[in-house]
């Protein structure tokens, strides 16, 4: 099986979650846009959508599902989205697409997160995957400086503008040790809008690709 075969069937597995008439959150990657696909073949049975990226958005447009506005949507079931690393405790190192904002934000109002991936995602702990943080531009100097401080490297991502006119800086060399923690200091930094630590809410299930199936894990 190629690494794309596990993302499919990862993402295909993710339908069983989806309940008529639901309106389902949708994340930003590679993995999701199987699971956008998937999803165009049962959109006689949802309401529609919430996206977490102009590109999530424009796919499922393209499809023929209809996407809803965050602030007109007071609550809904399944937000489903890939991640870049992942721990047996379900805490995931996200925003290798640069949507970790919106991603975080839909993730925030939906009542379980799925979490779809092919297996080279599990890792023991995170951080070998350079940590995302979404800057304010003006701030991007200090924020380097302060992540320095608490041992990491950070990297400007150059070219990258995210959907909320912002950049990122992907800081390396982490030994994160503390996820929750982390999260917190790295969003206390004055500038920073958010950074791809999702720990304090982490994944609720997580759907694997693997050689031998989709494994699941509750
Ligand atoms: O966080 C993300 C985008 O910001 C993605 O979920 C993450 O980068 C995984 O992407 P892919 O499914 O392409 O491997």
């Amino acid at each position: 099986m190629t690494q794309d075969d596990k993302k499919k069937a990862a993402a295909q597995a993710a339908l069983k979650y989806i309940e008529d008439g639901a309106i389902v959150g949708v994340g930003t990657g590679s993995t999701v846009n199987y699971f956008i696909d998937a999803l165009a073949d049962v959109k006689h049975k949802i309401q529609g959508a919430v996206s977490s990226s102009d590109a999530s958005t424009k796919r499922l447009e393209a499809l023929g599902i209809e996407v809803f506005d965050l602030n007109s949507v007071d609550k809904f079931d399944i937000y489903v989205d890939g991640a870049d690393e992942i721990t047996k405790h379900k805490h995931m190192i996200k925003g290798g697409g640069a949507a970790l904002t919106r991603e975080k934000i839909v993730a925030a109002v939906a009542e379980k997160f799925i979490c779809i991936i092919d297996d080279s995602k599990q890792v023991p702990m995170l951080g070998q995957f350079p940590l995302p943080v979404e800057v304010i531009p003006m701030a991007r100097s200090y924020v380097a400086r302060e992540i320095v401080k608490l041992g990491g490297d950070p990297d400007y991502r150059q070219g990258v503008i995210t959907d909320n006119g912002n950049v990122i800086l992907d800081v390396h060399n982490l030994t994160i040790l503390n996820p929750v923690e982390l999260e917190r200091q790295l969003n206390a930094i004055v500038g920073v809008v958010t950074n791809g630590l999702f720990a304090n809410r982490g994944a609720d299930v997580v759907l694997v690709g693997t050689d031998n199936g989709v494994e699941t894990i509750n």
